[in-house]
């Protein structure tokens, strides 16, 4: 396993890549406010057998909060670079909310790196301009401790708010840069995929957690359904991060649809 710093676009971004070097590549893409810890479980089993890279995105974890650089297409453009710079193509990208909408701009882009697509808990436009525009103000005047409760509903179930890691959960938000998390906002506020994900041609797995308030099962099938021949599924007593609150239920998902991709 190992961690580093790699320099894109004009950001050191955090990243770690693991597993045989030889395996089949997935690579996953986080959501607001979280960094690649959120995949610890996933990986743990997937990295057994699959090559595995992932990463903060600017603005979020240990990767640089540049000035620059913050429309959806450069953090399309931010992966891409990834990927290129660790030689990888023809991966699985798994991709959570907003990294669901850099997976989806990065099929568009770049078909040579995604070979399959896994959408979690995301859709092809999430929310709308006020929505964003409202969220973006109470961070820049308020910041994320003050935000943290309201987020912590969309993100889990009611029961997980009382196990033992949700302070740990809890902590990554709030230490999340309040300009990095309202820059993240303005980048999905300003996206809107339905025509080019409509023109995707990819194996496509769409899951989603029940209790989602960010984006819920609805939402996420009618992205779905915009690929023909995708596959849809709900994990049950979820939240918006089924690959923190249900990672068994998540990986058997993954393994499932990647094995039906050989
Ligand atoms: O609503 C949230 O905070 C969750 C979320 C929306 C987009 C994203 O990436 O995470």
């Amino acid at each position: 396993m190992v961690s580093r710093i790699v320099e894109v676009n004009n950001a050191a971004l955090h990243c770690r890549i693991e597993g045989p070097s030889d395996a089949p590549v997935v690579v996953f893409s986080n959501s607001l406010g979280t960094d690649f810890r959120i995949w610890d479980a996933v990986v743990a089993d997937l990295a057994q057998d699959h090559r595995v890279l992932r990463y903060d995105k600017r603005g979020h974890g240990l990767s640089d909060d540049p000035e620059d650089g913050w429309t959806m297409g450069e953090l399309v453009a931010d992966l891409a670079a990834l990927m290129d710079h660790f030689g990888l193509s023809e991966a699985t990208v798994v991709g959570l909310s907003v990294g669901g909408l850099i997976a989806q701009g990065l099929a568009a882009e770049r078909p040579d790196l995604v070979r399959v697509m896994v959408l979690a808990d995301t859709a092809a436009r999430i929310g709308n301009d006020d929505m964003w525009n409202e969220r973006i103000a109470k961070v820049r005047a308020e910041g994320l401790g003050v935000m943290a409760d309201g987020i912590l509903e969309r993100w889990f179930a009611p029961e997980f708010h009382s196990h033992p890691d949700f302070p740990m959960w809890r902590n990554m938000l709030v230490r999340t840069t309040a300009q990095g998390y309202a820059r993240v906002c303005a980048a999905i506020r300003d996206t809107d995929l339905l025509e080019s994900t409509a023109r995707l041609n990819l194996p496509v797995l769409a899951v989603v957690g029940d209790k989602d308030g960010s984006t819920p099962p609805d939402m996420v099938r009618e992205t779905a359904e915009l690929v023909s021949g995708s596959s849809f599924q709900i994990i049950r007593n979820a939240g918006h991060l089924p690959c923190v609150e249900k990672p068994d239920v998540f990986t058997s998902l993954l393994r499932n649809f990647l094995k039906a991709q050989e």
